[in-house]
């Protein structure tokens, strides 16, 4: 069978173990193919070929409910169910998305992409299963990284609780979240996984049942059953825990055996209450260069297959905002080791692998815990050290609690570096950096900036590191920086509050904010072939705003215009409305950024052209809102 053929999972039923295993072979070719061809994840989709093979052998997908974790592994998920003609659109604009959708496909039973969601979703699918009184299976499939997540805990100890509850949690093991993965459970789970006494039963006597006749290929219930006994004599620990904790334990099982798995799979299903089937797999498996670098191969741009080598760029292009902030922050911290840097499973994102490589005992890595990574970044600030929380924008949102509880009601110095603000682009909706301008700004004892370039980034830098007053956030985009000089040592600080006049001009005032100051700039030349001269402000902080500056520039211009890459609702324009209201400044404000929709994943230009965003864009609302009598085509 092709895999092309495949639009209903429950195809795989009946299929012997040979076809079972070339549809695998398929999906593996398909995924890798895809993903060189235009980026996206690679090593987690790899490491769970088997297993969504297998899986879905033994589940009814027009009953079943099954919720994969994170969902960047599920590319087999979407192979399997009616997504292979247009696989190759995948994470492009208007193309089949890089994480699961419920509005993408009915098999999408739950989204996600941010992580250790999927055992909360499938207890909530069970209880309501339970309470319409059906019988559907629920399945929640977690990796080793994402259980690290609080949440993934959370649920573990209501699910345990629940005796009567069926669900099946499937550990996919690979012992890597983006990067090695961290924490005491990850230890445990090598320590079970590796176990001598247990890699032993798993090798031998699967084979010495071989032998045994009438068992053939693949072993029966029964003696599955027994291959588990032996394992817990030998290993009492294997998954001792977990019992513990009220599940029913099984594994650790070779995750890329796919008769192994069916046999597990289809004797767990009968397991009554909470089950957890711990997977041990491969991160990258069946791509040789991926298997050796599982942290460089866990998502990839476009690259060539033979090599493993990314298509090079057409030009050279300048460093990215993460580079050029994890090199300052380094530089900082070798004279100052009360700089501490902490990531929560992001140190190649953030760039922090280079303060973990220069520095490690200033470096912390809490895997995927943003929670726990702030209120430890608020201990850490008791106690007079300086730490720094590098952390995604659209992750930090899961740490929302913490930062207002632990961080700014305290009002202690705690340094929050948001990568990843604004508009990331393949990611889609879940990833976005659309709001922090908006949760950050309303809470009391927090600085709020972003710079304009990567040169004043640096400058940030040394104004965060050096703030002690508060807590401090500063916002920075995914990507290249826009080109300018950077300085190797002796960045200045930034007086706290302060912004920067660019440009003057007598008819109209606009206010760019981070990423939007260039394109302000733009605008402004735009505006100027049309006779308009604008004045351009960098504002550099929302909070505290430079009202100073702001104020009398918007009373004498007499038309405002503010330009941010976030929310319009609660954002940067919002919070210079309320400045022009609360000192009797009544203008007529313009407030451009992304209104009140989720932004879908398509390139970053694509996205800002969809959302009317590109300079020429900006520059033909603000004619049309002010100048109308001025109104000329503008050339977009
Ligand atoms: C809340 C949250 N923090 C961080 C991330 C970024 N992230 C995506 S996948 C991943 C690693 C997940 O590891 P694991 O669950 O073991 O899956 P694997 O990649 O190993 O298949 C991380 C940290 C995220 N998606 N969500
Ligand atoms: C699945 C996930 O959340 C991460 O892999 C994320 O895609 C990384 O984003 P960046 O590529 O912007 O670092
Ligand atoms: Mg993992």
């Amino acid at each position: 069978m092709h895999l092309s053929e495949i639009t209903h999972p429950n195809q795989l039923h009946g299929l012997s173990l040979r076809q079972l295993e070339d549809i695998a072979r398929q999906i593996r070719e398909k995924h890798l193919q895809t993903v060189a061809a235009s980026g996206g994840h690679l090593g987690p989709g790899l490491g769970v070929v088997e297993l969504t093979v297998a899986l879905y052998q033994t589940l009814d997908l027009d009953r079943d409910k099954v919720v994969w974790d994170v969902g960047h592994q599920a590319y087999p998920h979407k192979l399997l169910t009616g997504r292979y003609k247009d696989f190759h659109t995948l994470r492009q604009k208007d193309g089949v998305a890089g994480y699961l959708k419920r509005c993408e496909n009915k098999f999408d039973h739950f989204g996600a992409g941010h992580a250790s969601t999927s055992i909360s979703a499938a207890l909530g699918m069970a209880l309501a299963r339970d309470a319409k009184g059906e019988d559907y299976k629920c399945v929640a499939i977690i990796g080793d990284g994402s259980l690290t997540g609080g949440m993934a805990l959370e649920a573990i100890n209501h699910a345990g609780h629940l005796p009567k509850t069926n669900l099946m949690v499937i550990l996919n093991d690979n012992e890597m979240s983006i990067s090695p993965n961290v924490g005491a459970i990850s230890r445990y789970l090598n320590k079970v996984r590796l176990s001598d006494p247990v890699q032993f039963i798993s090798d031998n006597l699967e084979e010495q049942f071989k032998n045994v006749p009438f068992f053939g290929e693949s072993l029966t219930p029964e003696m599955e059953r027994v291959k588990e006994g032996m394992k817990r004599l030998a290993v009492p620990k294997v998954g001792a825990v977990i019992e513990e904790l009220g599940f029913k334990y099984f594994g650790p099982i070779d995750g890329h055996n796919l008769a192994e798995l069916t046999t597990t799979l289809k004797h767990a299903h009968k397991v009554a209450g909470p089950v957890l089937v711990h997977v041990a797999t491969v991160k990258g498996k069946g791509y040789a260069l991926a298997e050796k670098d599982q942290v460089g191969y866990h998502a990839q741009n476009p690259f060539n297959l033979a090599t493993g080598k990314a298509v090079p760029a057409t030009k050279p292009k300048p460093p990215k905002y993460a580079k050029v902030f994890a090199h300052t922050l380094t530089q900082l911290a070798e004279n100052n080791p009360k700089i501490v840097g902490i990531t929560a499973a992001m140190a190649t994102g953030t760039g922090l692998d280079k303060l973990q490589k220069k520095l490690p005992k200033q470096y912390i890595d809490v895997g995927i815990a943003e929670q726990h990574a702030v209120t430890l970044a608020a201990g850490l600030a008791c106690e007079g050290m300086r730490p720094v929380a590098a952390i995604y924008s659209t992750f930090l949102q899961r740490a929302y609690d913490q930062l207002i509880h632990d961080v700014c009601i305290q009002k202690l110095p705690v340094f929050f570096c948001l990568d990843r603000a604004g508009i990331v682009g393949a990611d889609g909706p879940t990833h976005q950096g659309m709001y922090d301008i908006a949760y950050l700004r309303c809470i009391p004892n927090i600085v709020v900036m972003a710079p304009k370039d990567e040169a004043e980034l640096q400058q940030m830098v040394v104004t965060g590191v050096n703030y002690t007053e508060g807590a401090i956030a500063m916002r920075y985009p995914r990507g290249n920086g826009v080109g300018v000089p950077l300085m190797e040592e002796g960045w200045e600080p930034i007086e706290i509050g302060k912004a920067e006049l660019l440009r003057s001009g007598d008819d109209v005032l606009l206010l760019g904010y981070g990423t939007m100051v260039y394109p302000a700039m733009q605008v402004a030349e735009i505006l100027s072939e049309h006779g308009i001269e604008a004045t351009v402000v960098n504002a550099r902080f929302v909070k505290p705003l430079d009202e100073e500056l702001i104020l009398p520039l918007a009373k004498r211009i007499g038309k405002v215009v503010t330009l941010e890459e976030g929310c319009i609702m609660g954002g940067f324009g919002t919070a210079v409305t309320e400045a022009l209201q609360d000192n009797d400044v009544y203008v007529p404000v313009k407030r451009l950024g992304v209104p009140d929709i989720l932004v879908d994943h398509a390139t970053p230009d694509e996205s800002k052209a969809s959302l009317g965003l590109t300079s020429p864009q900006m520059a033909e609302t603000i004619l049309n809102a002010f100048f109308k009598s001025k109104e000329t085509a503008v050339v977009s």
